[in-house]
């Protein structure tokens, strides 16, 4: 059983949220006080926000039940998965890179699979590819200079995605560049299930800043219920 109802108890009227990023267990403390319904521990090297196997069991103890811890990996090996999902069973795991249907299956674990989007037809596509995934999680395709798939502030072309996005078989987790500013807007177009933000709610990459964490929840919760 997973802890939190992450991607679960979808309602009409409400969008859920993800913080992804946390570095510290303080900063986790702290956000915990807050009503987020997941936060994100990017197990990816290469990532500002990177959060070595050996942290996270003081990370994760900071998270209350009510809150879905979500464990990040890029092409992780198929160990790495299933020694994550033996050690923290009750977590989700997010794929953010190029993962087959198989690898992201492999622990049983609630899984969702990330999808840089391009063009129209991508989040379709990858509905159909990962028909076991919780939700799919669209992000905007990598600035050329960036380190990693993920966490860069880039927002991608919303409105491209609209069409497919009503007619998802899957809840959509909508990410990239998303801040207390244009979660409204981002929540009219899409009406996503979700909402999974980083660097708009930091200070510095992996702290996250509690007033923009708070702000972004408000912005996003006040759109969903007009929407
Ligand atoms: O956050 C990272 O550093 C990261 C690294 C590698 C792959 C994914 C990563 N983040 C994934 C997320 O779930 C982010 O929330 C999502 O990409 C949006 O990030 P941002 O545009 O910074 O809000």
């Amino acid at each position: 059983m997973m802890q939190g109802s992450f991607l679960k108890n979808l309602r009409a009227g409400r969008v859920q949220v993800k913080i992804c990023g946390f570095t510290r267990p303080e900063n986790v403390r702290e956000a915990a006080a807050l009503s987020a319904d997941a936060f994100g521990f990017v197990l990816f090297r290469k990532s500002r926000r990177f959060v070595p196997e050996e942290a996270l069991e003081a990370l994760l103890a900071e998270v209350p039940q009510r809150i879905t811890p979500v464990l990040l990996l890029v092409d992780p090996e198929p160990e790495q998965v299933l020694r994550l999902s033996k050690k923290f069973p009750r977590v989700m795991l997010q794929f953010h890179g190029g993962e087959s249907r198989a690898l992201c299956e492999l622990s049983g674990l609630p899984y969702m699979k990330a999808v840089h989007f391009r063009q129209p037809g991508d989040l379709a596509r990858a509905a159909r590819d990962y028909p076991t995934a919780s939700g799919i999680l669209a992000d905007c395709p990598a600035p050329d200079a960036a380190a990693a798939p993920g966490g860069n502030g880039a927002a991608f072309d919303w409105e491209a995605a609209r069409a497919e996005a009503a007619g998802l078989p899957l809840p959509l987790v909508l990410a990239g560049g998303l801040n207390a500013s244009n979660a409204p807007r981002a929540v009219r177009l899409l009406r996503p299930a979700a909402l999974d933000v980083s660097s708009g709610v930091e200070k510095s990459p992996g702290i996250k800043d509690m007033i923009k964490v708070e702000q972004f929840l408000v912005s996003a919760r006040s759109a969903a219920n007009l929407a």
